[in-house]
């Protein structure tokens, strides 16, 4: 090892001292000191272990560089591991280079696979020369042409040199090695491994070349000069690490260096026969290497960007896992996630040091740290209260049951029957026994079904004859799901959560299992199930309690609105209140649009001009509440349709929230309105509807909190519409009517249409719905109201009719304002609700011109509320009533009311 050691002199020393310094191989035995009258430089190398001393005239430096052959170990080190596809093409080993440049660990130890695809190659020319098809030479030559126009490619000089001279002398061998298999027609264990093992001999040479061309001087290590392995069973080896110990430290003495590139995968018998760490080996080369190191970390780089919570081709909300304790990798790497093998990283368990799983496709991905669990409660204790963490599948299997009164309280049974299955060498997954003892049910795989069912019918022919048992039943086509998580098992209520979202996806579960291992809960389903039931339990634990599904009905002026609100602030949400809102569906009165996550609110417009179908309720509203596992489902409906409407009760029955700002559903016959009204309170679904009244203005919230705090309405009374306070506030000076009208809907404020507004009807709702919101029972036609259209318009076909023709009309409406004026007053169209006398009444009234109705502009609505508690001075909100933006403000403010009632941070 060289160690450098820069010491500045500052020019009135005489003389330095190195205290501190390890100088194993260094000439003095005490710490050195020099007299100095110059600078001068001391450095000793690998090829001159002896100091040199350099002088210089310019500076007072002293560089001692000191080589030390003992295998140094602990936190300088780190590990990478760098799998096939990492290091498939010239372009992508200069990447991995840089990668291991830019770490700046004090000493590295890289393991290297095989460039992709050339281990099935060499398998491929072994299976050639057995079957004694000769094309294996031309296959050889293929794989040496690959590693050698790669070398081409990224080295050259004495290097290329070097490399290209080992790479022929190791294809004449292998060519020799080949013709041997050819004659035999056969080759045996040790044989095939150090053929295959040639990919990454190559592949650990031209890295380290890479490496060194970029000035980061580097050994390579062909790792079976120094692991050593014993076989245990089929397709096994374990280490041997006192013999691996010592030859590491002996090929180190001999190859001092800061940063190794090591050949994965390969490695020796005790007899020194090559041989291969099998499945995953080069992960496992990697998690022996870290712990021979004492590695700080190890990395093992692939082409994803680390652990997902699911399957992400199953389940489209699948996150990448910032941390996974081991046994959390364990559970879930055994359930089939694509994480190490169990066996590849017990060797680092060991010392605990943490892995990284890292994308070398997306470096800026920080990956997923496997690690103990105290690490990841210091590093990341949000996570460490996230109990689950992620959700795997098996399938194609059967369940076994063994069922009949005669196994409770007979000790064997149980032996006799995994006895029975290992002699058919089935593996089994789970197992479950309730304690009543009268089944035993266990999964395996589907293919090795067949012959345990044969097996134990057989061991319990008589059983079944006599029968003590009822049963040996097969139940095919089954999955596994598997929840992993730490501590999840023995958190009170995890599993309810788990059990509930199954449930409320209606799925059947067949059997369960759950060790006392507190990391896995277990259940077998059927296997068409097995896709939806991991998307209820993963969105169940990963959606916050407060993602909610929206549908929007009637995308016009204000639903249009809404969109770009949500649009513009769902991100915030996100963000700062966790509170996640996914449109699931637009639709209007021809077309909707569907998505199964969430509708770009940026592109909805575009998207539906070009995938929209036809508008069609059932579905939509299937899709938005019932095609996937969000945990609330919303409608807005943004329609003025007393149709969409009369669905209100068919939906809060579903569990489906709604809110809106048509006005039809509370202001339509009053049985309806009590019905909808006792749902609601009866159920935890909600019903907001605050923009119905006064646009975003607070008149429901406000009457609500009088009535709810004890106060009793007397009188409400106020100018409800912002289409005819606009109209009246700006019918003045000479103005035509009909011109303003127009304004008013020009501006957003009418109903879609505008006669609603003119004739009254708008303000007699708004009128109805306060009055029964103070508990009056009251019917729209109880209310008298004066009607402003013209009686020939009011049989006009449309609005657009309508509005063509009132000009002819604008006299009428003229002299009345000219009359009030002439008084000294204004025209309002005021609403009342007379709650003592329980009654209500609309109509167009004048005041005095310093009344606080005339002092209104704009859309202006105000409502005087007279309560007991305001019986002197009535309480008055007022303010903007009708518009786009804040009609749908008001409605936003209802849906973030809901997230609240839904547990969103306040
Ligand atoms: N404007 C305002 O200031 C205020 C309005 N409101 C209320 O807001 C609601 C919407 O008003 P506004 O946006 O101005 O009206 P618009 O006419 O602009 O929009 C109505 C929307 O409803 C859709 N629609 C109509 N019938 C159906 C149906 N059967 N199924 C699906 N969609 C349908 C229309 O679709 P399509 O275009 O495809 O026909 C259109 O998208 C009304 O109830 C109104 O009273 C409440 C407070 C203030
Ligand atoms: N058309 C209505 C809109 C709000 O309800 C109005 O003018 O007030
Ligand atoms: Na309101």
């Amino acid at each position: 090892m060289l160690s450098f050691c820069s010491v500045v002199i500052p020019q009135s020393f005489f003389s330095i001292s190195l205290p501190h310094f390890p100088l194993p191989t260094f000439q003095s035995h005490s710490p050195p000191s020099f007299f100095l009258r110059k600078s001068v430089n001391l450095g000793c190398t690998r090829e001159s272990p002896s100091i040199k001393i350099h002088s210089s005239l310019t500076d007072f430096s002293v560089d001692v560089a000191v080589e030390e052959k003992k295998l140094p170990k602990g936190e300088t080190w780190s590990v990478h591991k760098f799998g096939g596809t990492c290091v498939g093409s010239s372009l992508r080993i200069n990447n991995v280079a840089d990668v291991i440049i830019n770490d700046d660990s004090e000493r590295k130890l890289v393991v290297v696979s095989a460039m992709s695809k050339v281990t099935d190659m060499m398998y491929e020319l072994i299976n050639k020369a057995q079957s004694q098809d000769k094309s294996y030479i031309s296959a050889l030559d293929a794989v040496a042409e690959k590693h050698s126009l790669t070398a081409h490619e990224l080295f050259d000089g004495n290097d290329l040199a070097t490399f290209l001279s080992n790479l022929h002398q190791d294809v004449g061998n292998l060519k020799a090695m080949l013709q041997a298999i050819d004659i035999a027609g056969h080759a045996t264990e040790s044989f095939t491994d150090l053929i295959v093992g040639h990919g990454e001999l190559w592949s650990a040479q031209i890295l380290s070349y890479v490496v060194k061309k970029k000035g980061t001087p580097c050994n390579w290590m062909d790792t079976r000069e120094v692991l050593v392995v014993n076989p245990t069973r089929a397709d096994q080896v374990d280490p041997d690490y006192l013999e691996t110990e010592q030859r590491l430290n002996e090929w180190y003495s001999l190859n001092p260096s800061k940063v190794i590139i090591a050949t994965g995968f390969i490695a020796s018998t005790p007899q020194n026969i090559p041989t291969t760490l099998k499945r995953d080996g080069s992960d496992f080369s990697a998690a022996i290497m870290g712990a021979l190191f004492k590695a700080r970390q190890v990395t093992i780089w692939t082409d994803v960007d680390g652990v997902y919570s699911a399957d992400p081709r199953k389940v489209s909300d699948a996150v990448i896992l910032k941390t996974l304790s081991y046994q959390e990798a364990w559970e879930m790497s055994y359930f089939g996630a694509n994480v190490l093998h169990p066996r590849t990283i017990s060797p680092v368990i060991r010392y605990g040091i943490p892995i990284i799983i890292r994308n070398i496709f997306n470096t800026s991905a920080s990956g997923t740290k496997i690690c103990h669990p105290s690490i990841i409660e210091n590093e990341d204790r949000k996570i460490l209260t996230n109990y689950v963490k992620g959700f795997t599948t098996i399938d194609n299997l059967a369940l076994i049951n063994v069922e009949g009164t005669g196994m409770a309280g007979v000790p064997g049974t149980a032996s006799t029957i995994f006895s029975a299955v290992k002699e058919v060498g089935a593996n089994v997954i789970m197992i479950s026994q309730a304690s009543s003892e009268h089944s035993v049910c266990f999964a395996v795989p589907e293919k090795e079904v067949k012959a345990v069912s044969e097996v134990l019918q057989s061991i319990f022919h008589s059983a079944l004859y006599a029968g003590c048992l009822s049963q040996v039943a097969v139940i095919p086509n089954c999955s596994i799901l598997a929840a992993v998580g730490q501590k999840m098992a023995s958190t009170p209520g995890v599993s309810a959560t788990l059990f509930n979202a199954l449930a409320k996806a209606n799925i059947n579960i067949l059997a369960i299992a759950q060790g006392c291992s507190e990391y896995n809960v277990t259940v077998v389903l059927k296997r068409e199930d097995a896709i939806k039931a991991l998307r209820a339990v993963h969105s169940r634990f990963y959606y916050s309690e407060t993602t909610i599904a929206m549908g929007i009905i009637g995308p016009g002026l204000i639903g249009s609105t809404l969109l770009d609100q949500l649009r513009d602030q769902a991100s915030t949400l996100k963000e700062e209140s966790n509170i996640d809102l996914r449109v699931m569906g637009i639709m209007g009165s021809k077309l909707m649009l569907l998505d199964d996550s969430g509708i770009d609110l940026v592109k909805w417009r575009e998207i539906r001009e070009e995938n929209g179908e036809v508008a069609d309720m059932e579905k939509f509203v299937q899709h938005v509440h019932g095609n996937h596992f969000i945990p609330n489902t919303v409608l807005v409906d943004c329609t003025a349709d007393s149709v969409i409407a009369s669905n209100y009760d068919d939906w809060l029955r579903k569990g489906i929230h709604v809110i809106t700002p048509n006005k039809k559903a509370n202001s339509g016959p009053l049985n309806e309105y009590l019905r909808l009204r006792a749902l609601q309170r009866q159920s935890y679904t909600h019903y907001f509807y605050e923009a119905t009244v006064g646009a975003g203005l607070p008149i429901i919230g406000t009457l609500r909190g009088l009535l709810e705090t004890g106060d009793k309405i007397l009188q409400i009374e106020g100018i409800f519409s912002g289409t005819l306070s606009y109209i009246f506030n700006n019918f003045k000076d000479g103005r035509v009517f009909s011109e303003v009208v127009a304004e008013a809907k020009e501006a957003g404020y009418t109903e879609p249409d505008p006669r609603d507004d003119l004739s009254g009807t708008d303000v007699a709702r708004k009128v109805i719905i306060l009055a029964r919101e103070s508990g009056l029972k009251l019917e729209l036609s109880d209310i008298p109201v004066e009607n402003l259209v013209p009686e020939q318009l009011r049989v006009s076909a449309s609005a657009q009719e309508f509005m063509q023709n009132l000009p002819k009309f604008d006299q009428e409406l003229s002299k009345k304002q000219e009359d009030a004026d002439t008084a000294g007053e204004v025209l309002r169209y005021v609403g009342v609700v007379d709650v003592i006398n329980q009654k209500g009444s609309v109509e167009l009234r004048r005041y005095k011109k310093d009344h606080p109705f005339a002092q209104l502009s704009g859309s202006d609505n105000i409502i005087a509320f007279t309560t007991r508690r305001y019986r002197y001075q009535p309480l008055i909100v007022r303010g903007p009533g009708a518009g786009a933006q804040v009609t749908a403000g008001g409605i936003f403010s209802d849906i973030l009311r809901l997230a609240s009632y839904l547990g969103a941070p306040s």
